[in-house]
C-alpha cells in the first residue's frame, strides 16, 4: 500500500517561547533548529519577525535548513490595505520561503477582540493569504480559536477557512487555542472543514494541553482527515503546553494505523535521535528532564517491580510497548523495596557486575537494600548509591580515600558596609593512602549549585584536592538537589538525592540519609565522587 504523506510542524521557537519562564536567546534558538533538522520536521517556525529583537536577529541570521523556514505573525488590521499594513511587512521582510498568519475564526473573538466586523474579518483573512501569496511565498492560515468557534457559530468559522484557503493558503491549521477541546470534536469540526471544501491534504492541526488531550486531539484530526501535525519538542508551549512532538512523532511512526499509513520526513535513524533532542532541548533551558516522560523520559522503559523484571530478563517484550532503542532511549532495571533478585541481578549486569544465579550475595544485598529504604533511602532513581551498596556487599569497591571529618558553619551578619551577608564556609578532612589533607572553602562567588550556602560550601571543599584522584573529578557539576522529609523507621529524616553529570555528559545519582540535612547531603556528595572515581578507572 502506498503511503500517504503526513507533514511535520515545529513551533517550539515559536509557541514554545510563549512558555511562562522559558526565554531563548538567539544562539539558544539556532541550536534548536538544528536539532529539529536533524531529527526531520518539514517545517521550522522560527519566531514572529519584528515582534522582539530575538525573533527579529534569528531571521536576519537564519540558519539554513532542509525543513521550510516559517515566519509567523497576524492577519493585516481593518482600516489598511496588506501591503501597507507594516506588522504584516516586518513578517514578509524576514525572507522566508514560508509565512504562517494566525487570524480570528471565532465570531466572539472577531466582536470583542478585534472590534471590527464579521466581514471585515473575512476581508483581512483573504487579502492577508493573497498578499503573502502574491510575494512568492508558501502561505499557511493559523485558524486561531477554531474549534470554540466552530461550537458557537459553525457557518462563519468554516467561512474562515475556506476563504483562507480560497485566497491560496497551502494550510489552513485547525487551532485548539485555549486547549479545551476533546477528541470527538476534534474529529468531527476536522471532518466538517474537509466537507467545506479544504481538501485533507491542506488541513493541519494545533493543539494545546490544557485538558491534557492535545496528543489524542491531533491524532483525532489526523485520523478525520488532516495532513499538517503541528507541535513543539517536549510540549512547551502557552500556558499547558503545546501536543508534544516528542510523543506523537514515534507514535506516528510507531504505531499502526499511522505508520502503515503514513509517511513523514522522519526516518527511522533518526528517530534514535529523538531522546537526545529531548534532553538537549532542556539542557539549554537548565531544566530537570522530566523522567516519566512518554518515550524519552528517563523512566519510560525503568522495570521496577519485581514481577516486571523477572519477566523483562526473558523477553523485554512483556512489559515494554517498544523497544527503547528505537527512540534512542535505554531500559533500565531500578532497584528498590519492589525488587526481587531478578532485579538486582539485571541491574548488577547493567553495571558491568555478574553474579551468578543462587550467589548467597544476592540475598544479602537485597536484604539490605530493603533495610536502607525502611531507614528512608531510595535507590531506584539513586542507582549510583545502589551500585556502591552492592560492591560493598560483594567485597570488590576499592578504598579509594577516607573523610576523617567535616566542618561546616553559616554565618548571617552585617558587613562593614551594614549591608545583609550569609556566609557558608566549610573544613573536610580526607585521608589517601593513610595521608591526611585537609581542604577549606569559603562562599564568596556562586557556583554551580543553585544555593551558595553549606551544602556548596562542603561540596567545593570535599572536591578541591584529592590528590591522585583530582583529575577525574575535575568535570564533575551537579545538576540536581532534591530534599524531601521522609520517615526513617519511627523517626522523621532528611533523604537528599543530587544528580551529577561529567564533560561528556554522563549522568548518576546518588542519595543520603540522615537526621541532618547537611550529613545527608554530604554522604550522598560523597558517594558522587566515589562513583565517578569508580567508573573512571574501570574505562581506564
Ligand atoms: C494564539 C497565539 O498564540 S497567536 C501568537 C501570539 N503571540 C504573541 O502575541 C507574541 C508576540 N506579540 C507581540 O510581540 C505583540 O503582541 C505585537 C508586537 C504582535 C503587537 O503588539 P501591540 O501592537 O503592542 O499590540 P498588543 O499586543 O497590545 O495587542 C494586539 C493587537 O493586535 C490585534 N490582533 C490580535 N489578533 C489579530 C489578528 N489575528 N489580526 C489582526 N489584528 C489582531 C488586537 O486586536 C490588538 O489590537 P489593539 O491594540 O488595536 O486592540
Ligand atoms: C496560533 C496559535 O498558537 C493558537 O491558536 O494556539
Amino acid at each position: 500500500m502506498t503511503k500517504e504523506r503526513l507533514y511535520l510542524y515545529d513551533t517550539t521557537l515559536r509557541d514554545g517561547q510563549q512558555t511562562q519562564g522559558v526565554q531563548f536567546s538567539t544562539s539558544d534558538k539556532q541550536a534548536i533548529a538544528a536539532v529539529l533538522d536533524e531529527l526531520g520536521v518539514d517545517y521550522i517556525e522560527g519566531g514572529w519577525p519584528g515582534a522582539n529583537p530575538t525573533d527579529s536577529e534569528f531571521f536576519d541570521n537564519a540558519p539554513k535548513t532542509r525543513a521550510t523556514m516559517t515566519a509567523f505573525g497576524m492577519t493585516k488590521r481593518a482600516g489598511r490595505s496588506a501591503e501597507n499594513d507594516e506588522v504584516l511587512a516586518g513578517v514578509l521582510n524576514a525572507q522566508t520561503p514560508a509565512v504562517c498568519i494566525v487570524g480570528k475564526t471565532h465570531d466572539f473573538h472577531v466582536d470583542t477582540a478585534l472590534g471590527i466586523t464579521l466581514e471585515e474579518n473575512l476581508d483581512n483573512i483573504r487579502a492577508s493569504i493573497a498578499h503573502i501569496v502574491a510575494q512568492g511565498r508558501e502561505a499557511l492560515f493559523d485558524a486561531e480559536h477554531f474549534f470554540d468557534g466552530w461550537k458557537a457559530n459553525p457557518a462563519y468559522a468554516l467561512d474562515c477557512c475556506v476563504t483562507a484557503y480560497k485566497a491560496g493558503a497551502r494550510w489552513v491549521v485547525l487551532c485548539d487555542t485555549n486547549g479545551g477541546a476533546l477528541p470527538a470534536e476534534v474529529a468531527e469540526a476536522t471532518a466538517a472543514v474537509i466537507a467545506a471544501g479544504v481538501p485533507g491534504d491542506h488541513v493541519g492541526i494545533h493543539t494545546h494541553n490544557d485538558t491534557e488531550h492535545a496528543v489524542a486531539n491531533s491524532l483525532a484530526a489526523v485520523d478525520a482527515g488532516a495532513r499538517q501535525v503541528q507541535g513543539t519538542l517536549n510540549g512547551l508551549g502557552e500556558r499547558c503546553g503545546n501536543a508534544n512532538l516528542t510523543t506523537l512523532i514515534p507514535t506516528l511512526l510507531l504505531k499502526e494505523p499511522y505508520s502503515c499509513q503514513f509517511e513523514t520526513g522522519v526516518t527511522p535513524e533518526a528517530l534514535t535521535g529523538l531522546s537526545r533532542a529531548s534532553r538537549l532541548l532542556d539542557d539549554i533551558l537548565n531544566r530537570v528532564p522530566t523522567k516519566q516522560a512518554a518515550y524519552v523520559g528517563s523512566s519510560a522503559f525503568a522495570h521496577k517491580a519485581g514481577l516486571h523484571a523477572s519477566a523483562i530478563a526473558k523477553d523485554p517484550t512483556t512489559y515494554e510497548h517498544i523497544d527503547p532503542a528505537l527512540v534512542g532511549n535505554t531500559r533500565i532495571i531500578p532497584m528498590s523495596n519492589q525488587a526481587g533478585q531478578s532485579n538486582l541481578r539485571e541491574r548488577l549486569k547493567g553495571a558491568g557486575i555478574e553474579v551468578e544465579p543462587g550467589d548467597p550475595a544476592l540475598a544479602r544485598i537485597l536484604d539490605r537494600i530493603k533495610a536502607q529504604e525502611s531507614a528512608g533511602f531510595a535507590y531506584d532513581t539513586a542507582q549510583a548509591s545502589f551500585e556502591l551498596l552492592a560492591r560493598e556487599e560483594l567485597g570488590t569497591l576499592p578504598a579509594f580515600f577516607d573523610v576523617e571529618r567535616y566542618r561546616v558553619i553559616s554565618e548571617r551578619r552585617r558587613n562593614a558596609r551594614g549591608e545583609i551577608v550569609v556566609e557558608s564556609e566549610a573544613v573536610v578532612t580526607v585521608s589517601i593512602r593513610g595521608e591526611p589533607r585537609t581542604s577549606y572553602y569559603k562562599n564568596e562567588h556562586a557556583s554551580d549549585l543553585s544555593d551558595d550556602g553549606p551544602v556548596n560550601a562542603l561540596w567545593q571543599a570535599l572536591k578541591s584536592d584529592l590528590g591522585p584522584y583530582q583529575a577525574m573529578i575535575d568535570d564533575m557539576k551537579l545538576v540536581d538537589f532534591k530534599v524531601r522529609i521522609t520517615n526513617g523507621g519511627t523517626e522523621a529524616v532528611t533523604r537528599v538525592i543530587i544528580d551529577y553529570q561529567d564533560g561528556a555528559g554522563h549522568r548518576w545519582a546518588t542519595v543520603g540519609v540522615s537526621a541532618n540535612i547537611v550529613d545527608a547531603a554530604f554522604d550522598a556528595l560523597h558517594e558522587g565522587i566515589v562513583w565517578k572515581l569508580l567508573r573512571d578507572e574501570a574505562m581506564a
